[in-house]
């Protein structure tokens, strides 16, 4: 891995992907397609980027059984347990209506309602990602929303894989469409003869998924662009070189672009890492795309002290940081910018990717210094609610009509006036 000493001038974070023009123009074209022609452009662009050939878009009932057959038990055991965690972790989210009561009898609140429909991308290109099914449906179920519905591209067959249907058929899920990339945003933003258009789309994806999602945004709500994985660890002298590099090639398996990374305090810690890295690297089954992302997205800063380590960790403001230092929760308070932060050895990333309950559909190139991993809160919405007295109204609006001539604003003064005058 290639190996930095951090520097103060150094530009840490690596430009948003706003994708090529090509790739801008193919998403262009293909959300035209599925406007003008619905389903029609479906099928054929599912044959030519799937190279799947289909008789029906919606999973059926017999592809469902199908799917149970395939799937072992205690797999269903493992998926079950982990939905509780995540199901339990973000019941802790959910807000309540409120409203207040002021002494001249005006009531004033907010009251909560979930959305009423939710499109769930699952990415299936390069994997199958069951994890991100229950990451994405359970805080939506928690909110309250009532119609999910999910998409993810098929394999060649014309199936999607076991995993992904029991998955969503364990939560309930029962509208899901095998068409994936843009035309599954376009049509869940625009609809189709067999996709009724949602209101939000959220999920992770690939470059086409992410261009779509940012055209469509407006249309639709969308939860964010959530880019290639990243990984950052922090560690000591103490750091296992072993797990270090294991949790490094964890997220650069997911794609040639994910970023994986070491800031350490010790020179000898980080060429342990890097070759480390090379021998567990030369074993992984997804070995090419890993050691791309190693190859061109991988670095081992070594700073002078913690401080410093710190402070190249809050310029990154990576989507996963694993602290693995002599006491590492002592450094949480430190951390400004992280999607999710991991505490010490055992708090692999993959605990949280697919177990732990916190969502691990987290802000990524840097976003993490303005927005939040995926909650509940990004399955509702708030209204504001405005009951004022007659007695309020006779105290205060002088005043509001006051405000609004400021801004030469009549007829909002005279709503308020009338009011008044009639009490003359
Ligand atoms: N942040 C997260 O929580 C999270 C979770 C899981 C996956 N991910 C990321 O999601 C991404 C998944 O990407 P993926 O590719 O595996 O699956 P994907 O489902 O996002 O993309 C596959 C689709 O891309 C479209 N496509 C491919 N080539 C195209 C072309 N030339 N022109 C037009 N469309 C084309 C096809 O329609 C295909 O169905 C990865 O980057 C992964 O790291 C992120
Ligand atoms: N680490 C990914 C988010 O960057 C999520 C994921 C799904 N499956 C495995 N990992
Ligand atoms: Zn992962």
């Amino acid at each position: 891995m290639r190996m930095v000493k951090v520097e103060a001038s150094v530009s840490l974070r690596r430009d948003l992907d706003t994708g090529t023009e090509m790739q801008r123009d193919a998403v262009d074209n293909i959300i035209t397609q599925v406007i003008e022609q619905g389903d029609h452009a479906l099928y054929t662009l599912t044959k030519t980027l799937d190279g799947a050939e289909l008789d029906q878009l919606r999973v059926t009932e017999a592809e469902m059984e199908a799917a149970y057959a395939q799937m072992d038990e205690e797999l269903i055991g493992a998926l079950r347990e982990a939905m509780t965690n995540i199901r339990d972790f973000h019941q802790r989210q959910l807000r309540q209506s409120w409203l207040t009561t002021k002494e001249d009898g005006t009531i004033l609140g907010q009251q909560i309602t979930a959305l009423d429909s939710v499109g769930v991308y699952v990415p299936g290109g390069k994997a199958a990602y069951p994890s991100s099914i229950m990451m994405n449906v359970i805080p939506a179920q928690v909110a309250g929303v009532k119609r999910i519905v999910m998409v993810s591209p098929p394999q060649a067959d014309g199936s999607l894989p076991a995993g992904v249907l029991v998955t969503a058929s364990e939560l309930g899920v029962e509208e899901i469409y095998k068409v994936g990339g843009a035309q599954a945003v376009a049509a869940l933003a625009y609809g189709t003869e067999s996709i009724t258009p949602v209101d939000k789309i959220t999920g992770p994806g690939n470059i086409y998924v992410a261009l779509a999602k940012r055209a469509v945004f407006g249309k639709v709500d969308i939860d964010m662009i959530a880019g290639p994985s990243e990984i950052v660890v922090l560690a000591d002298e103490t750091g296992d070189p072993g797990y270090i590099a294991a949790d490094l090639l964890s997220q650069a398996e997911h794609d040639e672009r994910a970023s994986a990374v070491l800031v350490t305090t010790s020179n000898e810690l980080a060429e342990q890492v890097s070759v480390e890295v090379e021998k567990q690297l030369a074993l992984l089954p997804r070995k090419d795309i890993a050691a791309a992302s190693i190859r061109d997205y991988g670095v081992i800063y070594v700073a002078r002290d913690i401080a410093e380590a710190i402070h190249v960790v809050n310029e990154l403001a990576p989507e996963h940081l694993e602290l693995l230092t002599k006491e590492p929760m002592n450094l949480v308070g430190k951390i400004r910018h992280a999607g999710a932060i991991f505490v010490g050895s055992y708090s692999s990333e993959p605990v949280g990717d697919y177990f732990a309950g916190p969502n691990h559909v987290l802000p990524t190139n840097g976003t993490a210094r303005f927005s939040s991993p995926l909650n509940v809160d990004d399955f509702i919405k708030k209204s504001s609610i405005i009951a004022y007295s007659k007695e309020a109204l006779e105290a205060n609006g002088s005043k509001i009509s006051a405000l609004a001539r400021l801004e030469g604003l009549e007829a909002h003064a005279r709503a308020i006036d009338i009011r008044l005058e009639g009490n003359k």
